[in-house]
């Protein structure tokens, strides 16, 4: 045994010295040409190629590698003894697997098996570069038999970038962009948009509405989702335009956050302050995925379209006016003072132009308190294809949050009879908001669902003030005979037509629509 001992012990020291012996008569450089020169030699006899996927391609994300990643943590099965890295993403729900530096896993497409390798190697200098690099340079390797190629290229390639972009969709964990440190600020990525992980809980069922109303939309968002081949067919650019509008508190952000949970897609809520320039607005576009819905809210008041250069030089700051008339077109692509500034041209081709259609399946949504506000460029027919009213809260809703809140069935209950027919009677009177009954449910409910519904009575009521319950209702609630006089004399008066035919034309839908 003791000889066996001296014999390693022998053999490792002269190990030890050969290598020495090497790395002092041959240089680095030469060495790593002999060994790049030995794997060249053994792929050139071997029988499969190799395909490497890189994580970022010059200077921006590959999105190939992206969708490598998910779809192997998802698919493929790892090779004995591969260790998989294990990570959940800053406030996600679910963890996510990826393969560790060098591990390997196998999978099959078409009946032909191919290996993917994870390797990870440091980044050797930053050399010059205007932003950040990762300090390491991670890339998948492919591995296929050579006589697959042409049944797996690109029909595999395909078929993971479809699986990837489907994983994600059903994955809980959509994203939340947000432009917020400035259009012209890159990640190491070369991503302007900023994700977080998506949770808003609003969906279609917690959203409080008219039933009809929203079945429509629900109707338009499936139509518009499965309408590959119609937009194909008609040579439209897949994509669709909303505009929210109503007072605050009615559910304009809810209803987003409703779409998004609804149809899957990840949200880039545009933060149009931030944006310097037209360039700048168009590159954030570019940037954007598909399968998502980009937002602008309270477009009324974001920004003063009409001349944001020269009023950034002018304190203090004027407040936002209505959005600047298409006058301002030649300042979009100008040069020196103008090309500095963001104009409604400039909005327009970011929905509509060319520029718009960079991307496939997505949904532009709009929001203001104030309509009249905008620029009728903004409104015309075909711009944004869907106007939709977002209106104070109706009995409809009511009943909707009652449900939410106090888990009242949508028929009501045996004690709650006589305060439902004060509710419903009060509620178009009081002009409440969803938000606002909300808050009132949310205060009370802890006392029980009678005490809540008697408190929001009492607050619909001060709401009110001098303005009557409705009619039917009314009598229902055994209004005295003097009040119905009253109630006739209202509803008699031109206001309440007008406002009836705005609930009429609750939801405006443009040829765009019709075309569907
Ligand atoms: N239609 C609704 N259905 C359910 N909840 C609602 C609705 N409207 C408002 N809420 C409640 O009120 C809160 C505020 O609503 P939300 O932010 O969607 O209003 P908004 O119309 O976007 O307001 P703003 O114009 O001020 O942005 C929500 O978190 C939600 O709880
Ligand atoms: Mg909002």
């Amino acid at each position: 045994m003791k000889e066996y001992w001296t014999w390693l012990a022998s053999v490792m020291g002269a190990v030890v010295f050969l290598q020495g012996v090497l790395h002092a008569v041959f240089p680095a450089e030469l060495r790593a040409a002999v060994a790049r020169l030995v794997a060249r030699a053994t792929r050139a006899f071997s029988p499969y190629c190799y395909f490497d996927v890189t994580e970022t391609e010059g200077m921006s994300t590959n999105e190939i590698y992206d969708a490598v990643q998910l779809y192997l943590s998802s698919n493929a099965a790892p090779a004995a003894g591969a260790r998989l890295s294990l990570s959940r993403h800053h406030n996600a729900s679910s963890f996510t697997f990826g393969l560790a530096a060098s591990d390997r896993v196998h999978d099959a497409f078409l009946g032909a098996a191919v290996t993917w390798e994870h390797v990870v190697a440091p980044r050797q200098s930053q050399g010059f570069s205007w932003r950040p690099l990762p300090e390491e340079k991670r890339r998948f390797t492919l591995r296929i038999r050579r006589g697959d190629r042409d049944k797996l290229l690109p029909a595999y390639l395909d078929h993971i970038l479809a699986a990837a972009a489907e994983i994600r969709r059903r994955s809980q964990d959509r994203l939340l962009y947000t432009n917020a440190r400035g259009g012209a600020m890159v990640d190491a990525r070369g991503s302007p948009w900023d994700p977080v992980p998506f949770k808003h809980p609003s969906t279609f069922d917690t959203l409080a509405m008219d039933p009809d109303r929203k079945s429509a939309i629900m109707a338009d968002l499936r139509e518009f989702a499965g309408g590959r081949a119609f937009y194909e067919r008609t040579g439209r650019a897949w994509k669709r335009g909303y505009l929210l509008y109503g007072p605050p508190g009615t559910g304009k952000s809810s209803m987003i956050a409703a779409m998004a949970n609804f149809l899957g897609y990840d949200v880039y809520d545009l933060e149009l302050t931030e944006v310097g320039s037209n360039a700048e607005l168009r590159k954030l576009l570019m940037k954007t995925t598909s399968k998502s819905i980009i937002v602008i809210e309270d477009i009324d008041c974001s920004v003063d379209l009409t001349n944001r250069a020269t009023a950034a030089a002018a304190p203090p700051k004027p407040p936002a006016r209505p959005l600047a008339s298409m006058d301002d077109h030649d300042a979009a692509g100008g040069g020196g003072g103008a090309a500095r500034s963001i104009t409604l041209s400039g909005l327009l081709n970011f929905t509509d132009g060319l520029w718009s259609c960079c991307g496939s399946e997505r949904i532009f949504v709009f929001t203001t308190n104030h309509i009249d506000k905008l620029d009728p460029a903004l409104l015309r027919s075909g711009r944004m294809d869907m106007h939709i009213f977002m209106s104070y809260c109706s009995f409809q809703s009511l009943k909707i949050l009652l449900r939410n809140y106090l888990d009242l069935p949508d028929s009501g209950d045996a004690a709650s009879g006589a305060v439902m027919a004060g509710l419903e009677s009060w509620i178009d009177a009081a002009e409440i908001t969803p938000a606002d009954v909300s808050e009132v449910l949310i205060k009370n409910r802890r006392n029980g669902r009678e005490e809540a519904m008697e408190e929001l009575l009492a607050v619909l009521k001060s709401r009110a003030g001098k303005r009557r319950p409705s009619p039917a209702a009314a009598k229902e609630a055994g209004e005295n005979e003097e009040e119905e006089e009253e109630e006739k004399r209202a509803l008699e008066s031109p206001k309440e037509g007008k406002e009836q035919s705005a609930m009429d034309e609750q939801i405006e839908e443009t040829e765009g629509k019709k075309q569907l």
